[in-house]
């Protein structure tokens, strides 16, 4: 009888329990008592399918996804994601509040899968680790430093460019993937395109298909061969580092400043100088192509601006004393209104869709709860799109750009102590490409190519083909 009542008993509680959750979903539980008694969950799902939560829904189109759920939620709301609650800020000052006024009480909350393709050891998203990278790698690409990395950038873009042959077709995502993967290899660690080079870009796209794999390693698996793609490029940079160690040649290049640190007593293992370098391949240029297709194709699509940008470049090229000289740092200044095109293209190109943290205390922030453990995305995209932060946002309007208005509303490159280290370097890939495309060059589009890829960074689905024809014919 005894046996029966605690079956019976336990069957009712767990019956009780399923109930509660689903009539009042899964919510976090604060390790302590929040000092405003009016403080409260975010609103919004934590649960649904087990596991997966809303991930597919999310993956499928984020910016819809965002945008369903703010009004039927608001601005602030709680997911379940990638396995795990967060809680999603989608405006500037929720964002500038996570990023950086509250920066020391979050940590990076990426994905295991994602980590794992960059670090083995999982050690370069610890505090301590992060502010001593910094430190080396701040003047490695700082403007100073990238000064004398403008003729290589020249050099690359011509490579590129002047194979292209008239009434050719092309993808132009492919090709700025190849571009912007060449660059980072010269700026990184002075390789010239080349056998060794194609390979690791190869590489690279396996690996890239891992960030947001289901975490099971197997060799059929996408995260199974992604992970040997990391394997073989660690290879190859433990290579590059052997090799550059019995170099006595200066070389100026980021794995000189990585090395040299080592010698100055920081000391970064060789474990972790791979870890640093796959960061800055695999920042370095998925998301500048992603960004330049974007651009080439909103020129192609709006020809006034195009005509705008073609102006200032022509101006460059013909103040030149040949048509080969290469492209200066000043030159790249002078570009101020192809620069305003890259800032609306970034403002409109659904970038940064997610910014992931973690919080390592209980926090509030504007009455909600955001509990130690939690992971918020601070969804930068959500307000570059949006109406009270950019008015007519799907307009695209580069004159926006023009007074430099917008501090703390427009962050492509983040915000707060993570600020992205390669933004010079991006901007002047993408700034010296758009002079030499549109110099030599004129484009149409094969198909309009109208659809979205949403990941790893959003792209024109079809990679955005065009028709070339050299200008002067
Ligand atoms: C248009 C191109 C690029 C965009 C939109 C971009 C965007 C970003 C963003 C949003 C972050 C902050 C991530 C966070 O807070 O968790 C970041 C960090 C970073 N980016 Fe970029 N990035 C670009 C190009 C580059 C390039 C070319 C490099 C270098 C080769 C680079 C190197 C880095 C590094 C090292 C960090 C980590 C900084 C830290 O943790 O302190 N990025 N980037």
């Amino acid at each position: 009888m005894d046996s029966m009542y605690i079956v019976t008993a336990t069957i009712a509680a767990a019956f009780l329990l399923i109930l509660f959750i689903i009539l009042h979903g899964y919510k976090y539980t604060p390790t302590k008592t929040f000092s405003c008694k009016k403080a409260k969950h975010p609103p919004g799902k934590t649960w649904s399918l087990p596991f997966f939560g809303e991930t597919i829904q999310f993956l499928q189109d984020p910016h819809q996804f965002h945008l369903q759920h703010i009004s039927r939620y608001g601005e602030t709301f709680s997911s379940s994601l990638f396995g795990e609650n967060c809680i999603v800020l989608t405006t500037p000052e929720a964002t500038r509040w996570v990023l950086q006024t509250a920066q020391k009480y979050f940590k990076p909350g990426y994905p295991r899968s994602a980590t794992s393709m960059i670090d083995e050891t999982g050690s370069i998203y610890g505090e301590n680790f992060h502010s001593r990278m910094r430190k080396v790698l701040g003047p490695a690409l700082h403007p100073d430093a990238m000064q004398h990395q403008v003729k290589y950038i020249d050099f690359l873009a011509n490579f590129f460019l002047n194979k292209w042959r008239d009434n050719e077709t092309c993808n132009v995502l492919q090709q700025l993937r190849r571009y912007t993967f060449f660059v980072a290899s010269e700026i990184i660690f002075g390789l010239k395109p080349g056998p060794e080079v194609e390979k690791m870009a190869d590489q690279m796209e396996e690996l890239k298909k891992g960030f947001l794999s289901l975490h099971i390693n197997l060799p059929f698996t996408t995260y199974g061969k992604a992970l040997r793609a990391r394997d073989g490029l660690y290879q190859t940079l433990q290579k590059l580092i052997d090799r550059r160690r019995l170099d006595p040649n200066p070389h100026n290049d980021v794995l000189d400043f990585l090395l040299r640190a080592n010698a100055n007593g920081d000391h970064f293992s060789d474990v972790h100088v791979r870890a640093i370098i796959l960061t800055l391949m695999f920042g370095g240029y998925e998301s500048t192509s992603s960004q330049l297709v974007w651009a080439i194709k909103r020129l192609h699509d709006n020809p006034k601006i195009l005509d705008k940008v073609l102006a200032e470049q022509d101006f460059i090229r013909q103040r030149k004393v040949s048509q080969d000289e290469p492209l200066t740092w000043a030159d790249v200044k002078d570009m101020k209104y192809t620069s305003q095109v890259l800032q609306e293209t970034m403002r409109t190109s659904f970038l940064n869709t997610f910014i992931p943290r973690e919080a390592l205390i209980d926090l509030e922030y504007d009455g909600f709860i955001f509990p130690k453990g939690c992971k918020v995305h601070a969804s930068i995209s959500s307000f570059h799109l949006s109406p009270k932060v950019f008015p007519d946002p799907y307009r695209f309007e580069p004159d926006r750009f023009q007074d430099n208005s917008q501090p703390g509303t427009f962050m492509p490159f983040g915000y707060g102590n993570r600020l992205c280290l390669g933004s010079d370097l991006a901007k002047s890939q993408m700034l010296i490409f758009i002079h030499h495309l549109v110099t030599k060059y004129r484009y149409e589009a094969i198909s309009p190519d109208q659809e979205i890829r949403w990941w790893p960074m959003a792209t024109p689905k079809r990679g955005f083909p065009i028709r070339i024809q050299k200008r002067d014919e």
